[in-house]
């Protein structure tokens, strides 16, 4: 049956979601689960905006088949061809063989890649600044190159004055019934996924998420419907304002992540140490991780969220600890800038991971090293309580 809601008197949410996928993009896991979005304009002409993901494809249909009450259905606006967004165009091509494809010149070069119908047949190519009309609704087409694919654009539509935003905006999770976010305690519900999904899919593309903000300024929206997660139609300002802070990779909060390695539980005894000494300088905000237990999109949320990231690790093998190694791979990978750090190393017999994470930090933008590497030869002496203080201190120092 279908499972629709309304958005506004003529605009229908048509998505699906999955609770089954363990892992997003095969990579990252979801507890939650991920919403599909996707919207049908009811006017003149019929408009839908983009399709889902296979695995929801029947209630997906049956929303559009339920919406469009027996009307064709005209129009798909195509804002971003990653597969879990147009992986049904196809088959709505079957089901609606005069539909016309809107979407820019990469998008339709892209379909042609990853479909085999006749996409020129179909295609209405649209550019930055364009506008199309569905009778009294009408779109404007706004570029939103790598945020996260380069074909990527989004559609504002001026009647409704709502932002079709692609996956600017999105979160995972599935939705539970309420797909607005005034429904739900976003903050305590979604907020931590929803930063774990910006920063590990979009995070990397900070100045393109800047740009795309810079001209959303210049439109007055009064709605945000993403391709994943709640709809925005109060209190835009919070949503855009932490979009504005992890794309300009300013830290969060001000708190004091430990992300340490730990096999024999020295390591982690010098981490809970410090968290302790910490705690006693009054700092509230202290998060400890294991990075073997705690999933790198996890530790990469939390290292934009926080100012002060200490990074302890044994040497392992004359190298570092592999999964702290990968923790660092991934903070490259994702653009991680502007925190201060620390290190905390441990070996038995030569000690170079310190020198090692250091290097690699060295290669990240804008990070302030605040102390001296602490090394730890096999396990914390009490003698080596004075220097966690000493560091505690500089932290402490340190943040604003
Ligand atoms: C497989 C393996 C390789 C290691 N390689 C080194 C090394 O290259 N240099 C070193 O000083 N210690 C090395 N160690 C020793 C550990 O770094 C050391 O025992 C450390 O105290 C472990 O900390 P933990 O108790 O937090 O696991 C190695 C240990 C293991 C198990």
């Amino acid at each position: 049956m279908h499972c629709t809601r309304k958005v506004t008197d003529h605009i229908y949410w048509v998505g699906g979601s999955d609770r089954r996928l363990a892992l997003f993009e095969n990579i990252f896991p979801i507890k939650r689960g991920v919403s599909y979005n996707a919207y049908v304009v009811m006017d003149e002409k019929t408009v839908l905006l983009d399709t889902a993901d296979s695995s929801i494809s029947r209630q997906f249909f049956e929303n559009l088949t339920h919406v469009l009450d027996g009307r064709t259905l005209d129009y798909l606006i195509v804002n971003h061809m990653e597969p879990d967004h147009c992986a049904l165009i196809e088959e709505l091509l079957l089901r609606y063989p005069d539909l016309t494809l809107i979407g820019n010149a990469k998008t339709f070069q892209m379909m042609k890649q990853f479909f085999d119908f006749d996409v020129d047949a179909h295609a209405t190519v649209v550019k930055e600044g364009d506008t199309f009309s569905s009778g009294e609704h009408v779109f404007h087409f706004v570029m939103a190159p790598m945020v996260h694919w380069p074909e990527a654009m989004v559609t504002y539509e001026e009647k409704t004055k709502i932002l079709f935003s692609a996956d600017g905006f999105g979160t995972f999770g599935a939705l539970n019934g309420n797909i607005f976010a005034d429904e739900v305690d976003f903050d305590r519900d979604w907020l931590d996924d929803a930063r774990r999904y910006y920063t590990n899919i979009v995070g990397k593309y900070g100045m393109q998420v800047q740009n795309l903000l810079k001209k959303a300024a210049g439109l007055d929206i009064a709605m945000i419907c993403p391709l994943h997660g709640p709809i925005w139609r109060e209190d835009l300002g919070y949503i855009l304002d932490k979009y504005n802070t992890w794309s300009s990779y300013a830290p969060e909060d001000q708190a004091v992540m430990i992300a340490y390695a730990s096999m024999y539980g020295n390591t982690e005894n010098a981490a809970n140490v410090l968290a302790g000494i910490l705690a006693d300088k009054g700092v509230k905000k202290i998060v400890v991780y294991d990075v073997s237990n705690t999933d790198v999109s996890e530790l990469i949320s939390e290292a934009f969220r926080c100012s002060h990231i200490v990074l302890a690790a044994p040497t392992y093998n004359g190298g570092i600890y592999p999964k702290m190694e990968n923790f660092l791979a991934d903070m490259k990978a994702l653009n991680v800038q502007k925190r201060k750090v620390a290190f905390l190393e441990n070996g038995t017999w030569a000690a170079t991971s310190g020198k090692q994470m250091a290097e690699q930090v060295a290669a990240l933008k804008e990070m302030t090293v605040i102390s001296d590497t602490l090394t730890v030869k096999s396990a914390l002496k009490e003698d080596q309580y004075a220097s966690l203080e000493e560091l505690a201190d500089k932290i402490v120092a340190s943040m604003e």
